[in-house]
Order: C-alpha cells, then structure tokens, then sequence
C-alpha cells in the first residue's frame, strides 16, 4: 500500500498510543472516554475529549488532536484513529467538517474500540463537504 496504514503491527501501535491517552480523557458528565491520534509524515499527534458544566463547549477528541496539530506546524497526516473503551466513536459532524478543512478526501479515519474496527475515508464520512 503507498498510502493508509501498513497493516496490523501499525495499528497496534496506533492503539497503543490512543489506550495511554485516553486516561487523560476529561469526561465527568458523559462518561464516554474518548482519545484521537493522527498519524502520517508528521509523526503522531494526540487529543482526548475535554468537557465542560457548560456542556456545549465540550470539543471532541479528534478536534482537539487537530488543533494541537495545526497549532503546531503540523499538518501533513495520512490519517485519524478514533478510540474509545466506551463504544464505537464514529466522528461528530462538527470534526467531519473541521477535518475536511486541513485533510484531502482520501484521509483515513479508522474508528475502534479495541476489539472491533472499522475504516472509513474522509470522503466516505462527509461527501458534498463545504469548503471556501
Ligand atoms: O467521535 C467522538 C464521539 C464523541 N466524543 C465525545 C464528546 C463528548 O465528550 C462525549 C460524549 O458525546 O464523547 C468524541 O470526543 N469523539
Ligand atoms: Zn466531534
């Protein structure tokens, strides 16, 4: 493959990577654990759900490790692992958009919960994105 993930050694690693960060997931009023990791030529990048009494101002995982990564020089990702232990953490609209924003069409989102795994494009999530 010339691009997407090599196979299952990287994804354990990616894994790996999400099952640390999660426990730094800030949760109180959902309980639903969440944690992100981009990966690509710009290394890894990791964010987890932060949220907030005012409970619209959560931000979700993945928009966390984005803005990390942006805030940082870094956007050259080949793609997202979405992980939770709580259920299957298929991306909000708010980070399908926010993605399609610094991401081509054919990013990789794989979405997990540690046992069952599911890999989906950018495209595929959020076709007739909008962009200026
Ligand atoms: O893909 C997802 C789905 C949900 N959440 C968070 C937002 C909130 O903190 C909690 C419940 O919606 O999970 C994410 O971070 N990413
Ligand atoms: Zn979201």
């Amino acid at each position: 493959m010339a691009r997407g993930i090599e196979g299952r050694t990287d994804f354990r690693k990616l894994l790996k990577l999400a099952q640390k960060a999660v426990k730094n997931s800030y949760c109180p009023y959902s309980n639903f654990r969440v944690s992100a990791v981009l990966f690509g030529e710009d290394g890894t990048v990791t964010g987890v759900n932060v949220e907030n009494a005012s409970y619209g101002l959560t931000v979700c995982a993945e928009r966390v490790a984005i803005f990390k990564a942006v805030s940082e020089g870094k956007r050259k990702f080949r793609g997202i692992l979405i992980y939770s232990p709580d259920g299957m953490p298929y991306p909000c609209g708010a980070c399908r958009q926010v993605m399609t924003e610094f991401f081509p069409t054919d990013f990789e989102i794989l979405v997990t919960n540690g046992s069952s795994e599911e890999r989906f494009t950018l495209k595929e999530l959020f076709p007739y994105n909008f962009k200026l």
